[in-house]
């Protein structure tokens, strides 16, 4: 209930004015007689100045309180209204419900901002009372405050208590203001007045200032003492005294909750419940662990202590966390040019600056950092865990030096017949297969000895845990099995020597064992560790000994594979087969590969159709290190590439198609050769680079390993004159598309070990493509350098082939001819001829006539007499000689 000012006005027999003045001093805000007040307030007001009134005029009461005499006259009695009654006309009441309607609208906005404020008040508080304990109490929202001392002189009535919510405490004493649930503090009850605000105490037992309106009163802040002008008596860490209240209690209020002389009352500490963690004093270093501020926290961690605080900052906050005090932090942040209150946020760097200033390290958890992140899958068993790992079969690698007997060594174990089978006789490209020992299988590689080879050789070093290094004993260490030595040693393999051919005359089996005790491989039976055996491949000698040594290495390097691990391999080799398609032979390293897998190496991928062993057989599965032939690649990938199992075949592709571009990328990222020439040297240089002649070549292969070496080959050839340029490699027969390639790019074709497609000849002859094929690499490689030095202009060379001496002249009917000794050599008919008399020559042309006696001859030779007319001249003496020549095409030197 509520009542307009102009009725309590009347009610008071006063004018608007002055009760809106009293009412504004006691805090109410009034804009307009209109404008309402409780009916607590009112009434306050009609006791306190009714009796005034009626002392003033005792006869108005009087007359009040006495019917109108024009009533009495006019009819009957209207009925004696209490005297608070107000009588309203419809216009009035209309206008009161638009006012009242105007009014509720304010009202609510106002209780909105006045909740806000109450809001951040309450956070305030709450910052504020775990900082200062004993703080003054927070700002009341308008209607709790207390009203204004009276007017002096004005006869003041009981103030009655403000208007509290049911069950909301009454406001509480010191710092448990801002706690509602604070047993000491009993609700109020109706009609029992609560406890007045205890308003801090200033210093020297004045009483405290009245609270403003909280309109009129700006959010409190923590660490600073509220509205009042004296701010209480705090010293950080000692609990201020609970000021008295500003008036009496009065009869029947419930005294206040603590009120303890300064001296005795325990320190704030109790009254925060233990679920509350414990705040750092402002002014005092926050422990680690310690929650120093509902923004943040304080916590060490390998020895640092560690700020952790959530946007925004708020310097207040940050100054609690700090230990510091709010107007300490403000003082440091001006001396930074940041002017900052202790309710605005600072910047996160400017906070790091303060932080690292202050010994701590900020860690600002952004909203999304504290999420606990995603569980992880339980754990997959490790595929390296030693439990699952299984023995498997040694790889075993022949290494040696052409023609010391490893592919008859090979033949011997495995009683096969590769050699007779190889061109040349020189293995030219990787074999694998398996053999069987006492029950337990050997994986071997056969690696080609020639020079052009040593990259498959590495190659095979590299995928193998033994290598048997073949020595024959009748040439001993020869330079490849230096080299073959190196790649074995490079890739951390065992190695154990054959010292082959011991059957072989001039076989020297301890001239091989110095020779590698020369290069740090002491035989065993010399004292040393590496094992060592004389075979011959050719009679079959010891092969079971040098079997029985390599089961034992591999024992003793115990070696082993997981065959339940996502199975992986080493590519051997790869080629196109007819009818097959691309093709590679694989070891398999660990895990199981099986038909129906999808396989990744590089560009290229597989869905594995089919896989045969080494002789051809069909197979379904391959354990660790089998070797195995596969079908269903997209290409050829390169030797030595380790391929793995993907999820499926789309996946596979997916990752080869990433592989492809990369490299494309990789390549294309590989920086252009400039031509530019910086001085005159590098000027001709390039003008003779541009000059120089080149062979460009399409190379076809049978594997390719061997596509590799013979690219390798051909690049090391060396020649100023003449470059060579490989246009494309590939594997499998020269087909009509690398014929059309060569004729656009000016090439010829290179073949090795490979046959051609049909209809390529006619297409070759066609175009004018030339076509080098040879099944043995270093006739290949000799056929290659005739091409390219075939492309260097010829060189002419004169050969001399005689020599004669004129002894006399005879005229004939077309001018004179020489009669000459053939003095040396041979003269021609139609040779260059030269006449020289006393050491000049006089004359150069061709011997035109050639005569003996009268015949026309096509040669005379030494020590016969002629006729010779040389062309152009008719002028020769006796003892002139004739020098007679022929000039020679030449195919210059390519170095
Ligand atoms: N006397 C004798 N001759 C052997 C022995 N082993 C191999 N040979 C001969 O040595 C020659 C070369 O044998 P290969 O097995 O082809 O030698 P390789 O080391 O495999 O040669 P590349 O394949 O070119 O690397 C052949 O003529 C063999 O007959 C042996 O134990 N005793």
């Amino acid at each position: 209930m509520s009542v307009r000012i102009y009725e309590l006005s009347k009610e008071l027999n006063m004018e608007n004015k002055e009760v809106m003045q009293l009412l504004r001093e006691r805090g109410h805000e009034v804009k307009s007689a209109s404008s309402t007040v409780d009916n607590i307030s009112a009434q306050a007001l009609i006791e306190e100045f009714s009796g005034a009134a009626q002392a003033e005029t005792p006869e108005q009461e009087t007359a009040e309180a006495a019917p109108a005499p024009d009533a009495v006259k006019s009819g009957p009695a209207t009925p004696k209204l209490p005297p608070s009654a107000i009588v309203k006309t419809p216009d009035q009441i209309a206008q009161e419900k638009r006012e009242k309607e105007a009014e509720e609208e304010a009202a609510r906005q106002r209780r909105e901002d006045e909740r806000a404020a109450v809001r951040q008040a309450q956070r305030d508080a709450m910052l504020s009372s775990t900082q200062k304990p004993a703080a003054a109490t927070p700002a009341e929202p308008e209607r709790k405050s207390p009203p204004p001392p009276p007017p002096p002189g004005a006869r003041r009535a009981p103030i009655p208590a403000p208007v509290m919510g049911p069950g909301r405490p009454a406001t509480p004493s010191v710092n448990v203001s801002v706690r509602p649930a604070q047993p000491a503090v009993p609700p109020r009850t109706p009609g029992v007045a609560p406890a007045p605000s205890v308003q801090p105490r200033a210093a020297g037992g004045a009483p405290a200032p009245v609270v403003p309106p909280a309109s009129a009163v700006p959010p409190r802040t923590s660490g600073a003492a509220p509205a009042p002008a004296v701010p209480p008596r705090h010293t950080p860490g000692v609990a201020p005294a609970p000021s008295a209240p500003a008036a009496s209690t009065p009869p029947g209020a419930t005294p206040p909750p603590v009120k303890m002389p300064a001296s005795v009352r325990p320190s704030p500490s109790p009254i925060i419940p233990p679920s509350i963690p414990r705040p750092a004093q402002p002014g005092q270093q926050p422990q680690p662990g310690q929650q120093a501020s509902a923004a943040g926290k304080v916590i060490e961690k390998e020895g640092e202590t560690i700020i952790q605080i959530k946007p925004p900052i708020v310097v207040r906050d940050f100054a609690i966390l700090l230990g510091k005090k709010p107007f300490q932090l403000i003082s440091e942040l001006m001396e930074m040019g940041i002017f900052a209150s202790m309710n605005q946020a600072i910047e996160e760097a400017n906070a790091k600056q303060i932080a690292e200033r202050h010994g701590f390290t900020l860690d600002i958890r952004h909203r999304g950092d504290d999420k606990p992140e995603p569980k992880k899958k339980a754990k997959a068993p490790r595929e390296d865990d030693p439990a699952l790992m299984e023995e498997r079969p040694p790889v075993v690698c022949v290494l040696g030096h052409v023609d010391h007997g490893k592919t008859s060594l090979l033949d011997q174990i495995r009683n096969a017949h590769v050699v007779s089978g190889e061109a040349g006789g020189i293995t030219q490209h990787v074999g694998a297969y398996q053999v069987e020992r006492k029950g337990k299988k050997i994986t071997f590689l056969d690696t080609p000895g020639h020079a052009a080879f040593s990259k498959i050789r590495e190659r095979g070093a590299n995928v193998t845990d033994i290598a048997i290094l073949v020595v024959a004993a009748d040439d001993g260490f020869m330079p490849q099995t230096d080299e073959a030595l190196k790649f074995a040693r490079n890739a951390n393999v065992e190695i154990i020597v054959a010292i082959n051919k011991m059957d072989a005359k001039g076989a020297n089996i301890d001239r091989v064992k110095q020779q590698m005790q020369e290069r740090d491989l002491m035989p065993e039976d010399w004292g040393g560790t590496t094992l060592c055996t004389p075979v011959s491949a050719l009679e079959g000698t010891n092969i079971n000994e040098l079997l029985e040594l390599v089961l034992l290495q591999a024992e003793v390097s115990e070696l082993k594979a997981n065959p339940k691990a996502v199975a992986e391999g080493v590519i051997v080799e790869s080629q196109v087969e007819q009818g097959r398609g691309p093709t590679a032979t694989v070891i398999v390293q660990k895990g199981t590969l099986k038909v129906g897998d999808a396989l990744v190496c590089g560009p290229h991928y597989c869905k594995v159709r089919a896989m045969m062993d080494e002789h051809g057989k069909p197979v379904k599965s391959a354990p660790p290190s089998t070797p195995v032939r596969i079908m269903g690649w997209s290409g050829t990938p390169v030797s030595g590439a380790v391929c793995t199992v993907a999820k499926n075949e789309k996946a596979a592709k997916a990752e080869a198609e990433e592989n492809a571009q990369a490299l494309k990328a990789r390549a294309a990222a590989k920086p252009a050769v400039t031509t530019g020439a910086t001085d005159l040297d590098s000027l001709l240089a390039a003008i003779d680079d541009q000059s120089s002649k080149v062979l460009r070549v399409v190379i076809k292969g049978d594997v390719n390993g061997s596509v590799e070496a013979l690219a390798d080959c051909l690049r090391a050839i060396e020649s100023e004159k003449v470059k060579l340029e490989i246009v494309e490699t590939g594997v499998g027969v020269i087909t009509k598309n690398d014929i059309t390639l060569a004729d656009s790019s000016e090439a010829c074709v290179i073949g090795f070990n490979v046959k051609q497609e049909n209809g390529v000849t006619a297409l070759a002859k066609h175009h004018g493509v030339r076509i080098i094929q040879h099944n043995i690499i270093y006739e290949l490689i000799t056929s290659v350098e005739e091409a390219m030095s075939e492309l260097l202009d010829p060189e002419y060379r004169e050969v001399k082939l005689g020599m004669v001496e004129v002894r006399a002249t005879f005229p004939l009917a077309k001018g004179l001819v020489a009669g000459c000794m053939v003095t040396e050599g041979i003269i021609k008919r139609d040779a260059h001829a030269r006449l020289i008399r006393k050491e000049v020559v006089i004359h150069e042309g061709r011997i035109g006539t050639l005569k003996r006696f009268k015949e026309d001859v096509n040669e005379v030779r030494a020590g016969y007499e002629c006729g010779i007319q040389v062309s152009g001249t008719h002028d020769y003496k006796e003892g002139d000689r004739i020098e007679c020549y022929e000039i020679h095409e030449f195919r210059p030197n390519l170095r």
